[in-house]
């Protein structure tokens, strides 16, 4: 049976390949919900498909939302603020999109009577300390309140949880590639900043298996090797040509952190190991906890665990970075100029 879909964000990173991948597989409908005509305009021209529908519209604005999600099966929110240093100096249009703008998603979506809807997540909202993933944070808790106070609903609402897309909009390896290609030196914050590695398809492959396996208001995360900043500057420079490029630190910016957890302890504590993913399942108990008292209403907080970071799960090297950016379209039609 080929369903409608629902991506919000669709022209972004994440979204387009979202877009592309439910189209390839045999997908009745894809609609996106997006602000940027100009982005709506070029993914048309790109895809080129019929089954595609572009909505303008704002997941700020409820009623865009209702009308986008009207007639479909399933919903990819997508649709977010996500630099953290924008959200800086902008927390509250990150709450207006992230928070409010989620809310509106997971309304319609349960009013429209859609199967399934899943919300996508940042390492970032583990133990946050900046807006965006303080936002995010809220997101997910929006998305858990959902499942937890409507237990009858036709509406699967779920989470994933990824960190870098390696090359997404905005990141960091589409600036050490330019500044490989001029010659310059590589701007490094700092050093030994970890961060977890993952492809787009990695993320595209997290969020159908969240989408094929969600009990409302679970939460995934796929397990992801991560490298220091300054391996992964080395990488791109070692991949287009200089083994020895020169390295300017610049310190870290404004609310970012020396490395990301995917879970946190208490959540790894919880989590099943499903090999490739976790999965953090609903805490579904209400408020009453002397209703549990014979078992013990509370959790158990006896953590043996640490939490799942960029510090401690594999750790790659120069040369198996440089695999992994090999994979990359856009690191081997750099490496094709740069000969
Ligand atoms: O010139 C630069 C720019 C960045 N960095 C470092 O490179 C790492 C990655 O930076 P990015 O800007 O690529 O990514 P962030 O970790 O800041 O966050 C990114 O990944 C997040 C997921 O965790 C969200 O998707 C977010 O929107 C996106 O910006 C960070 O340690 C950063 O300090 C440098 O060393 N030099």
């Amino acid at each position: 049976m080929s369903f409608r879909y629902l991506v919000t964000g669709g022209t972004g990173s994440f979204g387009s390949t979202m877009v592309r991948h439910l189209l390839s597989g045999g997908a009745a409908e894809v609609r996106v919900l997006s602000r940027d005509e100009a982005k709506q305009d070029d993914l048309r021209r790109a895809i080129g498909d019929d089954r595609l529908r572009c909505f303008l519209g704002d997941v700020r604005d409820p009623a865009s939302v209702r009308e986008a999600v009207d007639g479909v099966d399933h919903v990819f929110h997508a649709a977010a603020l996500k630099q953290v240093p924008s959200c800086e100096f902008f927390p509250m249009q990150a709450v207006r999109t992230n928070v409010e703008g989620s809310s509106n998603v997971v309304e319609a979506a349960s009013a429209a009577r859609v199967s399934s809807v899943v919300c996508l997540s940042t390492d970032k909202a583990v133990y946050p300390i900046n807006a965006m993933g303080m936002s995010k944070a809220l997101m997910e808790r929006v998305a858990q309140a959902y499942a937890r106070s409507r237990p009858s609903s036709q509406t699967t609402v779920s989470v994933t949880r990824y960190g870098n897309v390696m090359y997404s909009r905005g990141s960091v390896i589409p600036v050490f590639v330019a500044q490989a290609l001029a010659g310059e030196p590589m701007t490094v914050t700092d050093p030994t900043m970890t961060r977890f590695l993952m492809s787009l398809e990695d993320s595209v492959d997290l969020v159908g298996y969240a989408f094929d396996h969600a009990r409302p208001g679970d939460l995934f995360v796929r397990k992801a090797p991560s490298c220091t900043i300054e391996v992964l500057a080395r990488a791109v420079a070692s991949v287009l040509g200089d083994d020895d490029p020169r390295i300017k630190v610049l310190g870290a910016r404004h609310g970012e952190k020396l490395y990301e957890s995917l879970l946190g302890r208490e959540e790894r504590a919880r989590a099943q190991d499903l090999g490739a993913y976790y999965r953090v399942p609903l805490d579904a108990r209400g408020l009453e906890y002397e209703l549990f008292a014979d078992t013990g209403g509370g959790s158990d907080l006896a953590l043996d665990e640490d939490d799942y970071n960029s510090h401690n799960t594999t750790r790659l090297g120069v040369e198996e970075v440089k695999e992994l950016l090999l994979l990359l379209p856009e690191i081997r039609a750099a490496r094709e100029g740069a000969r």
